[in-house]
């Protein structure tokens, strides 16, 4: 089909027509309502421990909807707070608005928009590999850190160095330099809202364990332009790739736990 996933059709909005599951009990995004989320003492019993290796990044690659940067994951690996097993990096990409709009994450706090959202995607190596551990209920644990307009983030700009070189759907390039993903972490990564959810694209899947990040992370107004420099396919041919997210659906019947008081 012509176009994104985002523009095609109705957008978010249609998506249940082709998987009935986007109106599914644990689907992401949602709204972190901070007056309804649980302090769960177990999760500061039990603090979150994430590792990152300087050598975990091996490539970046335009998916068509987003910039993805592609890991064999050694080294890198999470486990403890709302988890109950160890799960492995394999990617990170983000999700954006449009210019002089307040709109592009994809979790919002108390209704409020960040600029943009990092996912960085993890599975459960109770499981064979990604494509094994994607579609089961404990399969993915994805750390969402929302970007800020503030100082700017030097780490960042090196992989957006590379967005010249991925310009159409499919694009792929090595990463011939080390980067440690644990630059893109808040200072403050022990502050973290979770809960059970889902990917947010098609085919959403209810396999996702979030775990949203309190603080943000800073970056430059020219980074957050910057991502807008990718290009994707609209309905009208190739154009700047922006407002790549769903917005927030209904929390049913779920609490959203904190790890902070
Ligand atoms: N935005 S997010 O963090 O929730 C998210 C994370 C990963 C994916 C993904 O891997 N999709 C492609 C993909 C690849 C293999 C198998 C799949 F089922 C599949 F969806 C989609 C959304
Ligand atoms: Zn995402």
């Amino acid at each position: 089909k012509r176009g994104n996933i985002y523009l095609s059709g109705a957008g978010p909005s249609a998506w249940h027509e082709e998987y009935p599951v986007a109106k599914g009990k644990r689907q992401s995004p949602v709204d972190i309502n901070t007056n309804k989320t649980k302090f769960d003492p177990k999760l500061a019993a039990d603090p979150l421990t994430i590792r990152f290796s300087d050598s975990c990044c091996q490539s970046i690659v335009n998916t068509g909807i987003s910039f993805q940067v592609t890991s064999n994951g050694a080294g890198c690996e999470l486990s403890g707070g709302p988890l109950d097993s160890t799960y492995q990096f394999a990617q990170f990409h983000a999700h954006w608005g449009a210019y002089l709009k307040t709109t592009g994450s994809e979790h919002t706090v108390d209704g409020v928009s960040y600029p943009a959202e990092l996912h960085l995607v993890h599975w459960n190596t109770k499981y064979d590999d990604f494509k094994d551990a994607v579609d089961k209920p404990d399969g993915l644990a994805v750390i969402a850190v929302f970007f800020k307009r503030g100082k700017e983030h030097p780490g960042f700009g090196k992989i957006q160095d590379l967005f010249s070189k991925i310009p159409a759907k499919g694009a792929k390039v090595n990463i011939d330099f080390e980067f440690n993903p644990g630059l893109l972490m808040p200072p403050d990564s022990e502050n973290y809202w979770t809960y059970l959810g889902s990917l947010t694209t098609p085919p959403l899947y209810e396999s996702v364990t979030w775990i949203v990040m309190k603080e943000p992370l800073e970056v430059s107004v020219e980074q957050i332009a910057i991502l807008r420099t990718l290009l994707w396919e609209t309905p009208n041919g190739v154009s700047q790739m922006y407002n790549n997210f769903r917005p927030p659906v209904p929390l049913r019947d779920r609490v959203i736990r904190a790890s902070f008081g």
